[in-house]
């Protein structure tokens, strides 16, 4: 993907639909952080720290690829879970909700005209690199959705044989 990303208004609208999304006990168990512009390379030096740091930026291309994480698209969403320990509603079912708004997200890029894509990768599972990138005490990231002009049709990949993975439920 490249240049241009959604402006405001489009974005505005993308995480409306984000943010509608099923929420039992509504309890809005997600936020969103948005990454754009030069932000982007700040964040590319400071991965590369925390990456240096850990010993997993060894090479140059490893270099490169921490510079340039956030600089593939030009914006950058990051789904923060909010999901907690809650009297009534399951964890499980805040994460689920949580997933729906990352689809979501996706969703309403491409209705956009927008490619988009959904990645996790290190920096969602690293402290210091989530807590750099905004999760803080209790959070954690559903992943970042990368959103830019798309430079090529989706390439499509063998899906699951429905004959697989739906059956009709028989007593017994
Ligand atoms: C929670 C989550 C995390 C993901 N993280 C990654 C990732 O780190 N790297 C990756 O290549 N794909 C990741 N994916 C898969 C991509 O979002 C996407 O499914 C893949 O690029 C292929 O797109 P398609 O399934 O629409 O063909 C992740 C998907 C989910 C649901």
């Amino acid at each position: 993907m490249c240049e241009p990303g959604p402006g405001d208004a489009d974005l505005n609208d993308m995480l409306t639909a984000a943010a509608r999304v099923p929420d039992h006990g509504k309890l809005a168990p997600w936020r969103f952080i948005i990454y754009r512009g030069d932000a982007r390379q700040v964040i590319g030096q400071k991965l590369l720290e925390i990456a240096e740091a850990k010993g997993t930026a060894g090479s140059e291309a490893q270099r490169e690829v921490e510079l340039s994480r956030f600089t593939r698209a030009p914006v950058v969403v990051g789904v923060v879970s909010k999901a907690a320990l809650h009297p009534k509603i399951p964890v499980w079912e805040q994460e689920l909700s949580v997933g729906a708004s990352c689809m979501n997200l996706v969703s309403a890029a491409a209705a956009c005209g927008f490619a988009s894509q959904w990645l996790s990768e290190w920096v969602c599972f690293d402290d210091d690199a989530a807590a750099y990138l905004g999760a803080q005490e209790g959070e954690r990231f559903a992943g970042f959705v990368y959103i830019g002009t798309p430079t090529q049709a989706p390439f499509e990949r063998p899906r699951p044989n429905l004959d697989d993975i739906v059956s009709e439920w028989k007593e017994g």
